[in-house]
């Protein structure tokens, strides 16, 4: 189990994570092949795909339905694992979804107590004031009668026949002590009477409600020290390339490995454990070894997805008997990603080596298939008029680095495959279709983590 949790009891009342999932938005899940009545011989013969590669642009999945497969995926895997949810401490639970519903374990407030500093009054004034003080943290306070004030803080409890709490601004004493109001008093002012925001078993949020700063500080005012969530998805990234470096610059034919250092806090963001990163080079055996002891949900390799010398990616998934579900998508950059199924519940994407290819290949494949296994729901989509053409691929989908400016998506440039200069920038890709995109077009966005705001920019 991940080092954030335990699995919960065998007796909890709590839905398994298929059925959290059912309760989660996934409304903008493209209907896949079975639904639209196509047929893919892999897999419908049930058995892996363990024939020479075909020509990988051939079977090319159009990018729509790739993202499509890619949820599904997650969702088969559900099913076959039977993940159950797990019990997580409050501090580890960012980002997760509740698997349970958030039901107050108490009163709130829990007993009656004063909004403000100042007199907790019984009856009308003038008052006598008690020569002890009410504060916060501190047991039962015996009862008030009637002319009788005493001293309270904000968050302390109410004594017992309190009228009200005069706040300390709109009172005065007199030369002999007695205390008057200089406003009316309204029974009851200034005091949160227990049970106000909710009662004890009343449903604070539903499940699938995702953990937010917000619903952890709930949660710990509910009076919870832990919370039943989906389990968090857990990645494994595996590094490939022999002319890699990781420091220094540039030299020799060598380059800096830019994926490492980008994948594992993105994939983060998308709420998942990244449990390794590896650099396993350009060694076929090292990256068989990997992949086949990896006890990750989801392998994600960087590089070796086309047909080079060195690129070992298909042929080791072809030597375990995986079942390629995607192989090659309609988009451009990134076209030679892969998702392959290499055991019943575990996955493995393969990302393009060039960084911003990669990019493409984490949010078509990846995103998809970890959000759903995290019980996330999906983004809702939305569109944006393009401020300038978007020259596109005849083709091919095209993801374009843009950033918002008013309600105008405006491309940069640097959006060639191998470079991260406009992505870097970009507050979202812009989805171009085969064709391009006039000025004004609309263009459906794919928010980048850092730039969409809410859970993404927590980096649990
Ligand atoms: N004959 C063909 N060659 C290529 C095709 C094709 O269709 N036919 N597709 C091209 C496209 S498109 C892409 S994208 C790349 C995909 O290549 P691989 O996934 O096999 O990646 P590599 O060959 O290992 O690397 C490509 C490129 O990226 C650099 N790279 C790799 N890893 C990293 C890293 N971690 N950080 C920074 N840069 C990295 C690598 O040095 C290469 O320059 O294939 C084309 N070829
Ligand atoms: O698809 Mo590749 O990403 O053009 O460079």
């Amino acid at each position: 189990m991940t080092p954030h949790g335990t699995r919960a009891g065998e007796d909890a009342e709590d839905l398994d994570v298929e059925e959290v999932l059912a309760l989660v938005n996934n409304n903008n899940d493209l209907p896949g092949p079975a639904e639209r009545g196509e047929t893919d011989s892999r897999r419908a013969s049930g058995r892996p795909d363990t024939s020479p590669r075909p020509d990988a642009r051939h079977h090319a999945t159009p990018w729509p339905e790739a993202r499509a497969t890619a949820a599904r995926a997650a969702r088969s895997t559900t099913r076959a694992a039977r993940r159950r949810p797990v019990t997580v401490p409050l501090e580890a639970a960012l980002g997760l979804t509740l698997a349970a519903p958030l039901d107050a374990l108490t009163d709130l407030p829990s007993f009656d107590t004063s909004a403000m500093d100042g007199w907790a009054v019984a009856g009308p004034a003038p008052w006598d004031v008690r020569d002890d003080g009410v504060l916060a943290g501190h047991g039962a306070h015996e009862p008030l009668t009637d002319g009788e004030a005493v001293r309270i803080a904000t968050g302390a409890r109410i004594p017992p026949d309190t009228t009200a709490v005069l706040r300390s601004e709109h009172g005065r004493t007199d030369e002999k002590g007695r205390l008057y109001a200089t406003r009316d008093v309204v029974p009851g002012q200034d005091i949160r009477p227990r049970g106000q925001e909710c009662r004890s078993g009343d449903q604070l949020l539903p499940v699938g409600a995702l953990v937010t700063p917000a619903v952890l500080g709930l949660a710990a005012a509910a009076g919870y020290d832990t919370v039943t969530a989906v389990p968090r998805p857990r990645a494994e990234v595996l590094v490939l390339g022999d002319e890699l470096l990781t420091e220094g610059r540039p030299h020799d034919g060598l380059i800096r490995d830019a994926l490492g250092p980008m994948l594992p806090p993105w994939l983060r963001a998308l709420g998942v454990e990244v449990t390794a990163v590896r650099r396993v080079g350009d060694d076929a055996e090292a990256l068989h070894q990997a992949i086949t002891t990896s006890d990750a949900d989801v392998v994600v390799t960087t590089g070796g997805t086309a047909a080079g010398p060195v690129d070992h990616v298909h042929p080791i998934l072809r030597r375990i008997g995986a079942e390629l579900l995607v192989d090659g998508v309609k988009v451009r950059p990134g076209h030679p990603m892969l998702l392959a199924r290499i055991t019943e519940n575990r996955h493995l994407v393969g990302l393009p080596g060039n960084p911003l290819a990669a990019v493409s290949g984490l949010l078509t494949l990846a995103e998809p298939l970890l959000r759903t296994l995290a019980a996330r729901p999906a983004p809702e989509p939305y569109t944006l008029p393009l401020r300038d053409a978007v020259h596109g691929h005849p083709y091919d989908t095209r993801l374009v680095p843009v950033v918002l400016r008013g309600d105008q998506a405006v491309p940069l440039r640097y959006n060639g495959p191998a470079m991260l200069r406009g992505v870097a920038a970009a507050d979202a890709l812009a989805v171009v279709p085969p064709g391009g995109a006039r000025p004004g077009q609309e263009a459906e966005l794919l928010d980048l983590p850092w730039a969409s705001g809410g859970i993404g920019v927590c980096f649990t």
